[in-house]
């Protein structure tokens, strides 16, 4: 972002509050940031602020002078929560010491200057405020156009390839197979292609396919006005595809054959998204998913990575979701403390971005100081250093990296064993050891399987 996208008004002004006195008691202060070429905006009342903050300002000069600022405390601390703004203290000394004062200074300011102070040093002190608001708004909105094109926001390269690949598939109208662990944002890319797709002025209708009774599944799928019907012009997701009981299967086939087969090459009435987490082409050979349904819906397959393996996208979308929270909840937060960024960073995710939501909104509400805890996220202070014996650590450790390796060679047992440096044979007891489902590492199960099969026959022949 350059400096022309932040309002100009805001590059120069500066907001001057003096709480429970009059305007006139600033002026020394307000002449001396005129003469350093900053345009202060004198603001009598809450209203004048909030004019003044709606009009694009983003730094502050908060005076603190006599008792009559401290009883006017809770009608500024309403006013001076706008996460964007910044702003500066100027207060007098014999005050500073007061409790209510220093909570307020600790919560809300940037920084703060006890009276009298050297002018220069003010205006020194407002520049760092505005490069500071500067530099949050510029984090802000990078996340939020992200998120407006596509709501799938990182910026790893397995974000940036998925995201070239749902942009291609919105052109297209065939069906897609979206597979992935839970909460990997498997129904944020099915609306990401609708959004962008022909079809994005039709509706965007879910069917979770799980559901107990497979009669109920029938009649919320292809009822009059059942799911199918109301998705007519734009897209059905259905959710959880391996779990579509066995009739509701052949009603679909049935569905997409008379689709398919329509007179004159019409168009479909809708387009098919179908998501699932399971392995369906596992299920397909287990005989529990008809063969030429997974055809028909495996038209063009998306396959969403893991959290824990893209850190960067980490960061992204958890400073995403606090600016929406926190502009909400808890406008006086400022961001996440280092100790809250590493614990996020070196936490395994097993809920995925889900997981990552939850707990980011919930330190939004939670969260006391400026900058939320790691504590606030509900992780132990200093995840990684609590005390254990070693032989745990080691066994937390080997776990952590093997489903890492897993997850990186795709399930590929020889591939995972070479990152890793030990054996295959090693390998499958160290899986067996930690209990590690490879379904709930990225990458298809069947690699697994397969080559499970293939190592263990030819172990036993060497022997
Ligand atoms: N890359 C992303 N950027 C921002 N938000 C995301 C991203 N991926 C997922 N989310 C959010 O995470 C939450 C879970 O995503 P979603 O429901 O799409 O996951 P899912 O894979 O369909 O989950 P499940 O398998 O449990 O149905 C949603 O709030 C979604 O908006």
């Amino acid at each position: 972002m350059t400096d022309a996208e932040i309002s100009p008004f805001a590059k120069q002004h500066v907001v001057v509050l003096q709480p429970g006195s009059s305007p006139a008691g600033s002026s020394s202060y307000v002449d001396a940031l005129a003469q350093h070429g900053m345009q202060p905006v004198v603001c009598a009342t809450m209203e004048d602020l909030a004019r003044t903050m709606q009009a694009g300002a983003r730094v502050g000069l908060l005076m603190v002078t006599d008792e009559s600022a401290l009883d006017e405390l809770e009608k500024v601390e309403a006013a001076v929560t706008d996460n964007r703004m910044s702003w500066v203290g100027l207060i007098s000394k014999d005050l500073i010491t007061r409790p209510r004062l220093r909570q307020f200074i600790a919560t809300h300011l940037f920084n703060f200057i006890t009276l009298p102070a050297d002018p220069e040093h003010v205006v020194l002190t407002l520049r760092h405020a505005w490069g500071m608001a500067f530099m949050r708004e510029a984090q802000n909105t990078g996340a939020t156009q992200d998120f407006q094109d596509s709501a799938l926001v990182g910026r790893s390269a397995e974000m940036q390839r998925l995201l070239a690949q749902v942009a291609r598939i919105a052109r297209t109208d065939t069906a897609v197979l979206i597979t992935g662990a839970s909460g990997t944002g498997k129904e944020a890319a099915a609306r990401a292609i609708h959004r962008q797709s022909p079809r994005c002025d039709g509706p965007f209708v879910v069917a979770n396919c799980s559901a107990e009774a497979p009669q109920a599944v029938q009649e919320e799928l292809f009822g009059p006005e059942g799911r199918i019907a109301s998705a007519s012009g734009g897209t059905l997701y259905l959710d959880e595809i391996g779990d579509l009981p066995a009739e509701a299967q052949a009603g679909l086939v049935r569905h997409l054959q008379s689709w398919q087969g329509a007179e004159g090459d019409a168009p479909a009435p809708l387009r098919l998204i179908a998501s699932s987490r399971a392995d369906l082409a596992q299920a397909v050979h287990e005989g529990r998913f008809r063969e030429d349904l997974y055809y028909r819906i495996n038209v063009v397959a998306l396959d969403m990575p893991l959290l824990a393996d893209r850190g960067q996208d980490i960061e992204d979308i958890a400073r995403h979701y606090f600016t929406q929270h926190a502009s909400v909840h808890n406008k006086s937060l400022r961001g996440f403390s280092k100790a809250a960024m590493n614990a996020m960073l070196s936490y395994a995710w097993p809920g995925n971005v889900r997981e990552l939501v939850n707990r980011v909104q919930r330190a939004t509400v939670m969260a006391e100081g400026r900058f939320i805890q790691p504590e606030d996220l509900g992780f132990e202070r200093e995840t990684g250093l609590q005390l254990m014996s070693l032989e745990d650590a080691r066994a937390a450790a080997e776990s952590a990296m093997i489903r890492r390796a897993l997850s990186q060679s795709r399930n590929q047992i020889s591939r995972a064993a070479a990152l890793l440096g030990v054996s295959r044979v090693t390998l499958y007891r160290l899986i067996e050891k930690y209990n590690i489902r490879p379904e709930l590492v990225s990458g298809p199960r069947a690699h697994f399987l397969n080559s499970k099969k293939q190592d263990m026959e030819m172990h036993k022949a060497q022997r």
